[in-house]
């Protein structure tokens, strides 16, 4: 850890956010676009700026598709969206060329698509949408559950400090957390399900068309409609949960309650043939960098903060950030300075 951030109070999505954008560009192309001091070079500034856009201009864009006689009023967009596309495909095409040119054969997403693109007949412009699903479902989704936590954790000590517990006794001081441990860590996994029970990063799921007039609950929902689940609403139902409001990650513990499509009282992922493609790699990034952030850090309120004074306000829309992004003083756990130094990654 840099010296100089000891005991400062830190905007914890800024690391996520950094965090996040290294796994995905590695996952999808087996590329950092980072250098090792937290520098992004030329083409990465490209790829931040694709993603940024297209968020906007997508979420713009959707309020047309709920009132679709409205359109003609987002020309504007319509023509950015073409410009974000062919600037998207573009950059995707140098990257995927730079890929194939270098050799590197490992199993990257692209590797996987490029490898089966003959088999398959793919074409080139099907890759290329693939490979930014993943993107943009995956880059924010992931540190947006992980921002939650982490407030959450914050804000409930008691939580952090029986996490850290865990982590002690089962990964120790002399050595950092890896995959492994991850199975010996039930109270840590319970932790990430109790934040996405309650702070999904998608309450309304992403919308549905029913394709056949049908009659669900009592109500009639004509072929064509869009609908949406409010997951966010069913994890706090009290007819279902015991205490809803309250992060009690114990809840689990007593409960075994899986999250992955099979149980309709948690759906953060959704359900069904549409269900998240991404969901167990989600889950293995949200608990991987909690697992690290707790048994290395622990991290407190701001000075003249109490914990229970940390803000969970959501800003409405498809996809909930925290309205007041959690910031909080970290301080080093371990005692081996060695164990906070930068590993180099095998890509
Ligand atoms: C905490 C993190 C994440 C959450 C909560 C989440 C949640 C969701 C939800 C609710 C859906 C819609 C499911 C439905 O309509 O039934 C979805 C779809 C999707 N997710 Fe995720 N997701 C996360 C992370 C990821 C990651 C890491 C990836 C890939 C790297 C990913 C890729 C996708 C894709 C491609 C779809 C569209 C699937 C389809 O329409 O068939 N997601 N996700």
């Amino acid at each position: 850890m840099d010296a100089e951030l000891k005991g400062k109070s830190l905007l914890v999505r800024e690391y996520l956010s950094s965090v996040a954008f290294n796994n995905i560009t590695r996952l999808a192309f087996g590329k950092r676009f980072m250098d090792s001091n937290g520098v992004v070079n030329e083409q990465g500034q490209e790829f931040k700026k694709i993603t940024h856009d297209g968020i906007k201009i997508t979420a713009k864009l959707s309020i047309a598709e709920y009132i679709p006689w409205i359109r003609w009023m987002f020309k504007v967009e319509q023509d950015a969206l073409d410009k974000f596309a062919a600037d998207r495909d573009h950059l995707t095409r140098v990257i995927m060329e730079e890929h194939i040119k270098s050799g590197n054969t490992k199993q990257h997403f692209v590797d996987a698509l490029l490898t089966l693109q003959k088999q398959y007949d793919i074409s080139e412009d099907t890759i290329i949408g693939l490979l930014w699903d993943m993107i943009a479902a995956g880059m924010d989704t992931a540190t947006i559950s992980t921002e939650w936590a982490m407030a959450e954790l914050v804000r409930n000590p008691r939580v952090q400090r029986k996490a850290q517990e865990e982590l002690d006794r089962v990964v120790g001081p002399d050595r950092i957390m890896t995959e492994a441990d991850v199975p010996k860590l039930p109270y840590l996994q319970c932790i990430v399900k109790e934040s996405l029970r309650l702070h999904p990063p998608t309450p309304l799921m992403l919308p549905h068309r029913a394709s056949a007039n049908v009659k669900i609950g009592g109500y009639d929902i004509p072929k064509g409609s869009i609908v949406h689940v409010n997951v966010w609403a069913i994890a706090r139902d009290p007819a279902y949960w015991k205490n809803p409001e309250e992060f009690r990650p114990e809840r689990f513990m007593e409960e075994d309650i899986d999250m992955k499509g099979t149980d309709y009282r948690l759906l953060p992922f959704g359900a069904g043939r549409r269900i998240c493609p991404g969901a167990q790699l989600a889950i293995n990034l949200i608990t991987s960098s909690l697992g690290h952030l707790l048994h290395q850090f622990t991290w407190s309120p701001q000075p003249g903060v109490k914990p229970e004074e940390i803000d969970l306000s959501e800003n409405p829309g498809t996809v909930t950030y925290m309205r007041n992004p959690v910031k909080a003083v970290v301080s080093p756990r371990l005692s081996a300075v060695h164990l906070y130094k930068r590993v180099e990654s095998d890509m």
